[in-house]
């Protein structure tokens, strides 16, 4: 049994959704599973195992940051989890971007500490799995939702003190800012599984000021980006 997961082979699915918040986790569960089973709770991580559409999945929080997902990563691995389809909230820096907006993360560039450490200072460039990103875009498609497909950035901060970061990292043609996806596609390439990463555009960060998506707005856009990960799970096997 892993020190954070404590559960044991065969409680999770090979097929994981990985959100960082652990609400989300109980209310994907309570949502969109049939015959959900909390499978952990220890430090409030929440997980659980249920079917959607007669198929074993399960959900498990990765907690806020690269070190805390790296983790989680780690021990879903190590208990059998192939598929990892992390589903967050992002700050979005393409100004073309609006709040509810979908991102599918073609890769995530690693502004942490984390990924530095794992690759032991060797310049590395995580990626999602083309497997995950071609169905969730094709799930997208199906479903007429716009998308905005291409790099994120995985940083350390939420609240990041640069002056214009928007500006910095949309020049270089990244789409938007979260603080996990990097750790976990670089366990998961290490560790031959698959990871991928479907995000809401929770914040837009202009020059001036951050505008924040209301609750309401938040649920929303949750709801659709999980339509599309569950469909994108349940092609992949
Ligand atoms: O919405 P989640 O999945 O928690 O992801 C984003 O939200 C948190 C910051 O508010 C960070 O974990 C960031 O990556
Ligand atoms: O990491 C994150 C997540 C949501 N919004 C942000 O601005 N940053």
């Amino acid at each position: 049994m892993p020190v954070h997961l404590r559960a044991e082979p065969g409680d999770y699915a090979e097929n994981v959704l990985v959100p960082g918040d652990p609400r989300r986790a109980r209310y994907i569960a309570e949502t969109f599973f049939e015959g959900a089973k909390l499978v952990n709770e220890e430090r409030g991580m929440l997980g659980y195992t249920g079917t959607y559409k007669g198929k074993p999945v399960s959900v498990q929080t990765s907690g806020m940051g690269c070190p805390s997902a790296a983790i989680v990563t780690e021990e879903l691995v190590q208990l059998g989890a192939k598929n990892l389809l992390r589903v967050g909230t992002c700050g979005g820096y393409n100004r073309e971007m609006q709040l509810g907006d979908l991102v599918i993360a073609t890769a995530a560039t690693p502004q942490d500490g984390t990924v530095l450490s794992l690759t032991q200072g060797v310049p590395y460039s995580p990626a999602a799995d083309f497997k995950l990103v071609h169905a969730a875009f094709h799930a997208a498609e199906a479903a007429g939702r716009k998308t905005f497909l291409g790099p994120i950035v995985s940083g350390d901060l939420f609240y990041d003190p640069t002056e214009d970061p928007g500006a910095q990292w949309s020049g270089l043609g990244v789409l938007a800012v979260e603080m996990e996806a990097a750790a976990i596609f670089t366990i998961a390439a290490m560790k031959g599984v698959s990871a991928g990463c479907l995000l809401t555009v929770s914040d837009t960060i202009g020059k001036e000021e951050v505008v924040r998506i209301s609750d309401e707005d938040l649920k929303r856009g949750v709801d659709e980006m999980m339509e599309l990960a569950l469909d994108t799970l349940d092609t992949v096997n």
